[in-house]
């Protein structure tokens, strides 16, 4: 019989009354895989995409296995954020509500360590901790794991990254008899696979297949934009969408300084996390964002992995992510447990290689969206105020405001419609003139889908991208031998070129325009250095020297 209900499954009544308790009656597919073969003992990789249930994945059996008669630590679980130890810890805390005689704690840098010794000391036998302060814990004997059954890596390409290696070998090494370890990912890059039988013993690997890798709750799409202006395509969108609650990543700890201070004097309700502020504020401002009480959280990838935040309705990376599995799991921090979610992607010119990279990666197209106009954001705003007028309205009690009207009608010489538009213009704030109209737009540079055959039209000639990747030196030469040499184009034919760190633009006139498409399709502009495919296909999987924990 296939497993799909909770009340089926091989596991003690305390959990099952729990897992009801939380609105659960499916198990999501990688818990159908999952649970029975770790109940069985087996080490596994599970792999599924964000926001499908996979601390539940490893929570259940884990309650299921632990003694509470053993006071001693038995399973560890590793995440790479504070804030994510926090959560996998409340959530396997719930799961575990009707275990007596189980404890779970997180433990986490920037927290009272005396504390968590004195915890650790009453006997925990489920530990949630980020890698640092576990090995911290474990030398000074305050962590002891000689009865280690389970180890569980929580973003598992993520803690296998260079900069956790060390520390999960540390800890590998300190256990002496069999443990059974589980890795679990929304990714799970190809470098990984290769190296986890150092950690693993005949590893079940699971894999909910999809054809893409990010989930289908989440509508993608990326919109064109100057640096400039991001900041305030931005906040056109937070006004036409109005989201309930929205993350900002940016890539660095400054801009998402600078971005929260924008977007705040701009009067929207915001708060930031990233790496440099004091673990307290850190929390404070998570759970404020999860009260609702910040509407806009503007963060590094601290927060783009895990976390579980009910009601985020758009994800903005307001800068394009520089690895491709950062996309992935920022746009999962909408689009979770079956709900719907948004991604909007700010796209330069610079960045346009990497969005074709991260197409490539997660098999997903990423579709364009225009900039929002002024008169989109009227139209939002405008309706909204019409619906608040028409329930103030309809809740009546407006004697008092009448007569204020009354008076202010006959002492002043005013019209009441003007009046009634003095208010609409008070309460709007509507621009004047649209600073991004295109007609404005000019003379920014244009980017274009080499494949779509969009092109912008400038007389008879048309602007074409070539994406020739990094460490080219390419000089404006190679670029028209390699064109003309390959279409029926002679080198004097093609017009004004722009030549930038990976990418290229190049004037063309409109009749040969199919003809360089055609080529670009081959895969490449032959006789030179410009090859588009093999160039893009340097990019992805694992760099196993980046060192990722330094930028947050
Ligand atoms: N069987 C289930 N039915 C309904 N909701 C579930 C089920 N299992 C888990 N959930 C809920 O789904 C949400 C997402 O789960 P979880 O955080 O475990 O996702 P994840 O797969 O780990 O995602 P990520 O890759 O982002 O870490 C949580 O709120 C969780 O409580
Ligand atoms: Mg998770």
């Amino acid at each position: 019989m296939e497993l799909t209900k909770f009340e089926d499954l091989n596991c003690s009544d305390d959990i099952k009354r729990a897992v009801k308790d939380m609105g659960f009656e499916e198990l999501t597919p990688i818990q159908q895989m999952s649970i029975p073969l770790i109940m069985e003992g087996r080490d596994i990789v599970g792999q599924a995409q964000t926001g499908t249930g996979k601390t539940a994945s490893f929570g259940i059996p884990i309650l299921d296995k632990v003694d509470p008669n053993n006071k001693n630590t038995q399973a560890l679980i590793l995440c790479p954020t504070r804030e994510l130890a926090l959560q996998v810890s409340e959530e396997i805390a719930k799961l575990g509500k009707y275990k007596h005689g189980i404890k779970t704690t997180p433990i986490y840098g920037g927290q009272s360590i005396d504390r968590q010794i004195n915890t650790l000391k009453r006997g925990v036998q489920i530990v949630i901790g980020t890698p640092g302060r576990v090995i911290d814990h474990i030398n000074r004997k305050t962590l002891k794991i000689k009865d280690l059954d389970m180890l569980i890596l929580d973003e598992a390409d993520e803690m296998l990254n260079m900069g956790f290696r060390e520390d999960i070998e540390t800890i590998l090494e300190s256990v002496e008899h069999e443990r059974q370890t589980l890795l679990f990912s929304a990714t799970m890059p190809k470098a990984i696979l290769e190296i986890i039988n150092k950690y693993q013993k005949k590893p079940e690997i699971l894999k909910v297949l999809h054809k893409e890798l990010t989930t289908p709750n989440v509508e993608q799409l990326y919109i064109e934009v100057k640096e400039q202006d991001k900041l305030e395509v931005l906040t056109r969108l937070i006004d036409v969408y109005n989201p309930k609650l929205s993350i900002i990543f940016c890539n660095t700890k400054k801009k998402v300084d600078d971005v929260t201070d924008l977007v705040q004097s701009r009067g929207y309700s915001v708060d930031k996390i990233h790496g440099d502020m004091k673990q307290s504020v850190r929390s404070n401002v998570i759970s404020k964002f999860k009260k609702g009480d910040i509407e806009i959280l503007v963060a590094t990838d601290v927060a783009a992995r895990g976390l579980d935040i009910d009601d985020v309705a758009i994800v903005f990376n307001y800068d394009m992510p520089s690895h491709e599995e950062y996309y992935v799991h920022r746009i999962g921090r909408t689009g979770r447990a079956g709900k719907s979610g948004t991604a909007f992607t700010l796209v330069t010119p610079r960045d346009y290689y990497l969005l074709k990279s991260v197409m490539n990666y997660t098999k997903k197209k990423i579709n364009r969206h225009p900039i929002p106009s002024i008169s989109d954001i009227e139209s939002v705003k405008t309706q909204s105020f019409i619906n608040k007028l028409k329930s103030t309205i309809g809740e009546g009690n407006l004697a008092k405001y009448i007569n204020i009207l009354d008076n202010m009608l006959e002492t002043e010489d005013f019209q009441s419609i003007e009046v009634a538009a003095a208010l609409l213009k008070m309460e709007l704030e509507l621009p004047e003139k649209d600073l991004l109209d295109p007609v404005n737009m000019k003379n920014a540079p244009n980017v274009r889908d080499r494949g779509s055959n969009k092109r912008r039209d400038d007389g008879n000639m048309v602007r074409m991208f070539i994406n020739i990747g990094k460490n080219k030196q390419l000089q404006p030469g190679d670029v028209v031998k390699s064109i003309a040499s390959e279409t029926s184009m002679s080198g004097s034919n093609i017009g004004h070129i722009d030549i930038y760190e990976n990418y290229t633009f190049v004037d063309i006139p409109q009749q040969y325009a199919d003809e360089v498409i055609d080529i670009m399709h081959k895969g490449m502009i032959k006789g030179n250095k410009i090859n588009i495919e093999r160039a893009q296909a340097k990019r992805g999987g694992v760099n196993k020297s980046r060192p990722r924990r330094t930028n947050r």
